[in-house]
């Protein structure tokens, strides 16, 4: 057999986990996301950043569907197939595989922890009100399977210490990774982390690296987030997009995004910042 009929073979091009197509925004006058496209991949952490008012929190509302686009669509690799995600409802988001933290922390205070993750989990629940109401078989199961996997995740987080604290008597740190145990108690195939850093100290922060590669490496589950803090987006991403003005600035690993001068410029603003963030990032 020669070497025509014998071609080595392609390695087939893995299918992103989200797409955004030209994806634009209008409130008002105010063009908020001007004609935005990326990907997500399977399994990275991608990263959004940008100065305040860039149109981060645009993009990341309208992948939970708390928005739909002027124009542009999202597709999504969901657990049933390839979805056109901007058609979705908002409360069927969760059901896709789709989980979220806020910058703000949205815990239900005066619930223990162990509580707030099996809420959580409630979105996975496949059995109706009257299969709960008279706790039937399937509903009885569902709620094993949701006890075990809240377990599975308090124990995967480090957790168990806290596991039957009233949340609102939980240090902030603590309460930002309760946040991302309930998001995962859902089980999502992406995980949407806004300002996982926000409020925390630079110790809690180290943490909260640590805790986004594990889900990334230990979990396989794909990230994306926002993050206005430089050494754990260089620590954590795999890829950045930097926006500006609803604008997509430059998009590359840490580095490359880095030292894209349109970031520098836009971004980072002065030539201090410049040399503090090649502090923190070496
Ligand atoms: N619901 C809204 N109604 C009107 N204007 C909005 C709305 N949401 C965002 N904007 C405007 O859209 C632009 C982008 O805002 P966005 O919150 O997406 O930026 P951001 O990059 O997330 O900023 P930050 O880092 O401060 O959170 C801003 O000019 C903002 O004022």
């Amino acid at each position: 057999m020669n070497a025509a009929m014998n071609p080595t073979p392609v390695q087939p091009v893995p299918q992103p986990l989200l797409s955004a197509r030209q994806l634009s925004v209008r409130f008002g006058g105010v063009l908020a996301v001007n004609n935005v496209s990326f990907d997500v991949q399977q399994g990275e952490v991608f990263t959004l950043i940008g100065p305040n008012g860039a149109g981060k929190t645009t993009v990341f509302n309208l992948i939970s569907r708390i928005y739909t686009p002027t124009s542009g669509e999202i597709d999504y690799l969901g657990p049933q197939g390839l979805i056109r995600l901007t058609e979705q409802a908002p409360q069927d988001v969760a059901g896709l595989g789709i989980a979220r933290t806020f910058q703000n922390i949205e815990l239900f205070e005066h619930a223990t922890v162990l509580h707030n993750l099996l809420i959580g989990r409630h979105t996975q629940r496949k059995t109706g009100l009257w299969q709960d109401l008279l706790f039937t078989r399937t509903a009885r199961e569902a709620e094993l399977k949701a006890r075990e996997k809240a377990e599975e995740v308090i124990e995967f987080l480090d957790l168990q210490h806290h596991r039957d604290a009233m949340v609102a008597g939980l240090p902030y740190g603590v309460r930002k990774v309760v946040e991302v145990a309930r998001a995962l108690c859902t089980e999502p195939k992406l995980l949407l982390l806004d300002e996982p850093s926000s409020g925390l100290n630079v110790e809690e922060t180290e943490d909260m690296a640590f805790w986004i590669q594990d889900i990334k490496n230990d979990l396989g589950i794909t990230v994306l987030m926002v993050e206005h803090d430089m050494t754990l987006v260089s620590k954590v991403s795999d890829r950045v997009l930097a926006m500006n003005q609803g604008e997509v600035l430059a998009m590359g690993t840490p580095r490359e995004v880095q030292s894209d001068p349109g970031v520098i410029e836009a971004y980072l603003g002065s030539v201090d910042d410049v040399s503090s963030l090649r502090r923190q990032t070496a």
